[in-house]
């Protein structure tokens, strides 16, 4: 079985990809096997993040890898935290604090000017220098609430309404929010280009 590693520190981010990759028949292994260096997220797309992202764990792992840098852009805000994200309301990540911070910003804007869009970029490599990386993106259109709800997913899944199911990404089942998602979708389009590819 071909070993493939995982460039993300990320326990529930990492869970997801797991989930969509598993039917590969890929051994997946997290970076973290590796090396415990997290390396520093700065550049300005999220295509450059997570190829930088996935450069670094092949580079420490001499396996393929991929990596997927993603966060939120809202409309109101210009597309902020976008590519700052993880680290909204600074550093180290907290997404108790990255929602509050978000809810701030957001203060006093009717419900028809908070829509956003999750948006994640997948990197695969199959080595640290491989000059044709599979590039691939997925977007989540949603809207942002004025209070959290719901338990799962993780970063600002609480806060993110998915209108044409009454539910916040938190309060969707893992395999529903992977069927829908911004990272469900750029694994599909990165699979199909892998099967297109000559
Ligand atoms: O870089 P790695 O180690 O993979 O983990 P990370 O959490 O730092 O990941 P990113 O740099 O890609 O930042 C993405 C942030 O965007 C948010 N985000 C991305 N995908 C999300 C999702 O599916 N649900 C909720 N929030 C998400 C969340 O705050 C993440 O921390
Ligand atoms: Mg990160």
């Amino acid at each position: 079985m071909n070993d493939l590693v995982l460039a993300s520190h990320n326990a529930k981010k990492l869970k997801e990809l797991q989930t969509l990759l598993a039917p590969l028949g890929y051994r997946l292994r997290p970076v973290s096997e590796f090396s415990p260096e997290v390396p520093e997220e700065t550049a300005p797309s999220f295509i450059e993040n997570a190829l930088l992202k996935a450069r670094h764990a092949a580079r420490v792992s001499g396996l393929p890898a991929i990596a997927d840098d993603s966060g939120l852009e809202v409309e109101a805000l210009r597309g902020a935290p976008g590519v700052y994200s993880a680290r909204y309301a600074g550093e180290p990540s907290d997404d108790a604090a990255n929602n509050a911070k978000l809810l701030q910003a957001l203060a006093g804007v009717p419900a028809a000017r908070r829509g956003a869009r999750f948006v994640s970029a997948l990197a695969l490599l199959r080595h640290a220098d491989d000059p044709t990386p599979v590039i691939a993106l997925g977007y989540w259109p949603g809207q942002i609430l004025d209070a959290t709800r719901g338990a799962n997913g993780f970063g600002y899944d609480p806060l993110f309404l998915v209108p044409s199911l009454g539910k916040t990404s938190a309060e969707l089942t893992p395999g529903l929010k992977n069927r829908i998602s911004h990272r469900g979708r750029a694994m599909r389009a990165l699979l199909k280009q892998l099967r297109e590819r000559p």
